[in-house]
């Protein structure tokens, strides 16, 4: 497990990012669980690996299962990655550009490809936005558990000054 505290639009923000494939094993935790836990998913496949892109849609069509609502959002603001890696092996792609963007699709989700070993810059925006991402979506989960009665109690207040406002 990684940490780093550091802002995100000006608010300081705990990240901590797991990489369930490398720690397997560890048997503390499965990858449902990571899944409940996560704001966000970055899903990598390796371009001249079908077996790997095989890996990456079992795990989106769980995390599709699980967290249902990640999906409905904004056109361009999704908290689930698809990124195909190793592009600079694509002499010996196994998996189709249009495959993946298909799956994609499907999944509500924003899609990459990529050589981790070229374009580092790129995976490292990926990453930046997945944080902006997850932390907007957070922001939202946020205003949706405001108690209702403080909702009703704003609205209360609006009224009362809206209507001496009119009849000053
Ligand atoms: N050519 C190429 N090799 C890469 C790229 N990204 C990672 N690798 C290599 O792939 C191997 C595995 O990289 P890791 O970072 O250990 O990734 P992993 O998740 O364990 O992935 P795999 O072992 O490929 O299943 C290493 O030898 C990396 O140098 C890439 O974009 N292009």
């Amino acid at each position: 497990m990684y940490r780093k505290r550091l802002s995100v639009d000006g608010k300081q923000t705990n990240l901590q990012l797991y990489e369930p494939c490398s720690q397997a094993c560890d048997g503390k935790s499965t990858v449902k669980e990571q899944i409940s836990w996560a704001d966000g998913f970055i899903v990598v496949y390796d371009i001249s690996d079908r077996s790997s892109f095989l890996t990456a849609k079992a795990i989106m069509q769980l995390i599709r299962e699980l967290r249902y609502g990640l999906r409905s959002l904004e056109p361009g603001y999704s908290l689930i990655f698809l990124v195909g890696n190793k592009q600079d092996l694509c002499h010996r792609r196994e998996v189709q550009r249009e495959e993946a963007q298909c799956l994609a699709a499907q999944c509500q989700c924003q899609f990459y490809e990529l050589s981790a070993a070229e374009h580092h810059q790129e995976l490292a925006l990926i990453f930046s936005k997945m944080v902006q991402n997850a932390s907007l979506g957070s922001k939202a989960k946020e205003r949706r558990r405001r108690p209702s009665g403080s909702r009703s109690m704003a609205k209360l207040i609006n009224n009362v000054f809206g209507k001496r406002r009119k009849s000053v």
